[in-house]
């Protein structure tokens, strides 16, 4: 699935023993070395960090304020020891194990009536944590599935008596696979099944490697290798209802099974699965590549065609399965780029649901995401949900910048303002079940032996182990040239240490099925290579290991690493590290990792390389190999406190508390509400003196690139003529247009009044006159301001100066959206500094734009000057005000309306746009469409008045 997916760590499918506050144990020197004896628990003295550890704690956790979340003043309860805020908060979060719920007053679903305090999650993932085997007429097998085990993690813990959560988990079955015919040896299935893969690709290695000298047992019998190209298992309904009763209850909740197949599931059919590795075609064949920074040649697209219907109807099946099971209230937290689409179809079946996503890849910048032909498509579909998850901050700062500059949407390191609503955007760095793996790589039986086993076959020599899976973007060429460089320029380290380098089988889709198993070969070249010029006939600097490894070994050999180097050349979140800081307790050997994985940004202390660059990475391995004791202990102090900190509990429970603050601050009842139709067209009805005020650019048209494009449609002007036809109604455009503008294209429509330049002119209805109320300003400031604008516009590619009678406008909107912005900051500083010090005019920001105008009048002033025109005293007043406008400009209208003494229901003032937007106005409409649809129905209502 993802990154994380290279943990070795398997769900082994046994309860997991209630885990106790892994968090705490890291907060004081003390405590870590009672840990890092190996010793299961603490002496109960150590188990509380004092206040001084505070700090540290929240330096690991993103976004989290200390200050903003410590209420330990304020509380009423009894006086305990004072607790530290980290500790606070985790006891708050229910993460510290005593299963205390969230405090009320902290819970954001107190202030929400749709959000309970303990409620129903639904969890979607693209598989479900077996692998499932059939046969005709029995219950189904379930074999624990390998990979992203930090993931599956997460939902035990979801499930566990840990938290408040009713958890079910959504997920494919994936490819279901026959039960082997138990006549046949198992040897003789294996044999049979390997034989239809590339022969290169065995167990042994193509390079011959002999497996006697292996430093640990490897048994093939357990992971025989699979062939993805089962083809048609017909499954009755029956049997299908026979796994949901067998996953019904499960140590990662309930598990609702997706069955994907073209058939649709009517009662009594049986669906027919076929090319069943089709599901993961378009994920893990386009995406998949694309957000690890590969791109592919070009292609007739046919194929793709193929394979983003398949991507379609998998996310449709998924929305089927969570709408069928779904009730008021729910959370549903979706996983990862199988499900880009799932956010958006749910909502479109249930408009209020709360949805967060969580990538566990990385995110690539614009320029690339810009390639893949279903972009659109894709980020619009994951911006269905309320709040979207990254691993680091560049992925999310990249995700931001793509809705602006693929979709045109507002966007901040906040968020994205998409189709109205408020998108969250975050960055959580997963985190691991550091103390099952601490567990796991220290309290099982037989474990001892093994690491014993591979120290005497490598006495005398350093180990440096490697542990990645076979994708290309993992950077096992890179590890072994660099390796290769290191034992050529330290040649003191020759024949002193030596490489211990693990492979599991790409998940890779397109690189599973490539025949000629491209990576493999040049993994097994370059191993042949530097075992010819450095090995020996009794040794072989590079131990090269192309299998899967059981969960004894796997950790055995993180535990006897001298050093662990992690050359990936990009990843999610890389969990093989966390892991082998866990297993390096007792050693706290250094960890060498890339800055291309997501987790270097959270692991300062390791030693960060740029796989790049090979000579680097040598120099980092004689670094790593001879760094002093303390050295060692400090660096992997700081390494184990953040990896027990941030467990993969406290990774869930951060990103649910998070996703419901969102959702409750940006809850409708303090928004701005939709325009109520119902009301407005009462009163408009009831009233005989009305006056509109309209903007025009965003408000009765949609913003374009270029301001001479943004012309009225026949449906607009058609509207206006038909609502100032009306004698009852004073129907105005209030515009950051000029004269030349608003006469050429409504100057035909008589009954309109007009006002251009902010309210610099004004043309009363049925009149031809234009008022210049800035006769007598002077325009001096003018060439000051064109000066400072043509300085940014040569320097600010597509960005271009409007030179109206009286304002001065510098747009932007073709400029790259990022640079563009900074620059009319720089700009307008620039202004505010000089010119606007010096003359009466006011700099204002506008849409994409920089507007330079005189500070004696503005939309408000027009907005005033006009309600006392038509009247202001009761009785006299108009008894309906309509005004709308989108922009900072429209603001002033709203306020100036909010100063006469009218009564309420007598006037709406309305902005065009997302309901979150901070403005004046009492309520909102999402587009132009919706402005001219509501004034079409009031002319509607006109029409049948009469
Ligand atoms: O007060 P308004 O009627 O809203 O006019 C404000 C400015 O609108 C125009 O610019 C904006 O709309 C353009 C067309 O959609 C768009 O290309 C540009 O990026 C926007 O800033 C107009 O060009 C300005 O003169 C108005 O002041």
């Amino acid at each position: 699935m993802s990154d994380e997916g290279n943990s070795a760590h398997v769900p082994d499918g046994q309860p997991d023993p209630v885990i106790v506050g892994p968090g705490l144990k890291a907060f004081k020197e003390e405590a870590y070395q009672e840990a890092t004896n190996a010793t299961p628990s603490l002496p109960a003295d150590k188990k509380n960090p004092t206040d001084d550890d505070a700090p540290s704690y929240f330096a690991n956790i993103p976004g989290v304020k200390a200050e903003a979340l410590d209420t330990t003043q304020t509380r009423s309860q009894p006086r305990r020891r004072k607790m530290s805020s980290g500790e606070e908060l985790l006891r708050r979060l229910s993460l510290t194990g005593d299963a205390s719920p969230i405090l009320p007053e902290l819970d954001p679903r107190s202030q929400h009536p749709g959000l309970k305090l303990s409620g129903r999650l639904i969890s979607a993932a693209f598989c479900i944590p077996y692998k499932v085997q059939h046969k005709a007429g029995s219950d189904w097998e379930l074999k624990p599935r390998s990979g992203t085990s930090a993931l599956f993690d997460s939902f035990k813990h979801l499930a566990s008596k840990e938290t408040q959560w009713s958890h079910t988990l959504v997920g494919w079955t994936g490819e279901v696979e026959p039960i082997l015919d138990t006549k046949i040896p198992l040897q003789q299935a294996v044999a049979n099944a390997a034989a239809k893969l590339p022969t290169n690709a065995t167990a042994a290695g193509p390079m011959g490697i002999n497996k006697a000298a292996a430093p640990i047992p490897v048994n093939v019998s357990q992971h025989p290798p699979s062939n993805p190209l089962i083809d048609g298992i017909s499954v009755e309904k029956a049997e299908r209802e026979r796994l949901d009763q067998q996953l019904a209850s499960s140590q990662y909740g309930r598990i609702l099974p997706v069955w994907l197949s073209d058939e649709s599931e009517e009662p009594h059919d049986s669906i027919l699965l076929k090319d069943q590795g089709r599901w993961r075609r378009y994920a893990e064949r386009e995406l998949y590549p694309l957000l690890h920074y590969k791109q592919h040649g070009p292609t007739d697209g046919r194929s793709e065609q193929r394979w983003w219907a398949d991507y379609t109807r998998l996310n449709q099946l998924f929305a089927d399965r969570i709408a069928a099971d779904y009730q008021e209230g729910d959370v549903v937290w979706i996983h990862d780029y199988h499900l880009f689409l799932l956010p958006s179809l749910l909502r479109q079946r249930i408009p209020n649901i709360y949805i967060g996503f969580y990538l566990h890849s990385p995110f690539p910048s614009s320029e690339f995401v810009r390639c893949l032909a279903k972009r659109k498509e894709v980020l619009t579909g994951v911006l269905g949900a309320n709040m979207i998850g990254f691993q680091t901050f560049s992925y999310s700062r990249h995700f931001s910048s793509c809705c602006t500059r693929v979709l045109g949407f507002e966007s901040n390191s906040a968020g994205v303002d998409a189709y109205g609503a408020h998108v969250a955007v975050d960055v959580f760095p997963i985190g691991i079940d550091a103390q099952a793996i601490q567990k796991a790589a220290f309290g099982e039986p037989g474990l001892e032996k093994t690491v014993e086993g591979i120290r005497k076959l490598y006495a005398g020599k350093k180990i440096i182990v490697g542990r990645d899976r076979l994708d290309s973007v993992r950077g096992v060429a890179q590890k072994l040239q660099a390796f290769e460089i290191f034992l050529e320029r330290y040649p003191e380290w020759r024949e002193k240490v030596v490489l211990i380098q693990v492979t599991s089988p790409t998940s890779v889709e397109e690189e599973k099925e490539d025949p000629e198993n491209k990576i493999a070969g040049q993994i097994a070249n370059l191993v042949s290579t530097i075992n010819g010029r450095f090995g020996s006939l009794s040794f072989s600097p590079v131990q090269y290991y192309p299998q899967y490894l059981s969960q004894q070994e796997y950790f055995a050999l993180l535990r006897v690493a001298d050093v662990g180097l992690i050359t990936t050349v990009r990843d999610g979140m890389n969990t093989t590290s966390l892991e082998y800081i866990v297993c390096q307790q007792n050693n706290h050997s250094p960890l060498i990792l890339s800055e291309f994985s997501g987790t270097a940004g959270t692991l300062p202390s390791a030693l960060h390389i740029n796989p790049w660059d090979l000579v680097g990475v040598a120099g980092a391995i004689d670094k790593a190999l001879k760094m002093p004791v303390d050295q060692r202990k400090d660096q992997h102090l700081k390494l184990y406190k953040h990896v027990i900190t941030n467990t993969i509990s406290t990774w869930s429970l951060m990103f649910l508390h998070r996703l419901l603050t969102n959702l409750s601050s940006f809850d409708q009842s303090v928004a701005t509400p939709a325009l109520d139709r119902g009301k407005l067209l009462k009163q408009y009805r009831k009233a005989r003196k009305r006056l509109f005020m309209f903007d025009y650019d965003g408000t009765l048209t949609p913003i374009v690139k270029d301001p001479q494009a943004a012309i009225p449609s026949d449906r607009v002007l058609r509207t206006l003529k038909t609502l100032s036809a009306d004698p009852r109604n004073a129907v105005w455009i209030i515009s950051g247009r000029d004269q030349a503008f608003l006469d050429e294209w409504m100057g035909h429509l008589p009954e309109l009044g007009l006002s251009a330049e902010h309210g610099c002119f004004i043309r009363q209805p049925r009149s031809e006159d234009w008022e210049n109320l800035a006769e007598r300003s002077d325009m001096g400031w003018q060439k000051e301001v064109i000066e400072v604008f043509q300085h940014y516009t040569e320097r600010t590619q597509g960005s271009f100066i409007e030179r109206k009678r009286v304002a001065l406008t510098w747009h932007y909107r073709r400029a790259d959206p990022e640079y563009g912005a900074f620059q009319a900051r720089e700009c307008r500083k620039a202004l505010e500094d000089t010119v606007a010090k010096k003359w009466n005019v006011e700099v204002m920001a506008g849409k994409a734009n920089l507007e330079v105008r005189p500070t004696f009048v503005n939309k408000g002033f027009i907005a005033t000057r006009l309600v006392n025109e038509y009247g202001s005293e009761p009785g006299d007043a108009p008894e309906f005000i309509l005004c709308l406008g989108d922009d900072f400009t429209d603001e002033d209208m709203f306020r100036a309306l909010q100063k006469f003494n009218l009564p309420q229901d007598h006037v709406y003032s309305v902005t065009v746009g997302a309901s979150s937007k901070q403005t004046d106005a009492s309520w909102h409409l999402l587009e132009p469409a919706d402005v001219i649809g509501t004034l079409q129905m009031l002319n509607s209502t006109s029409y049948q008045d009469r």
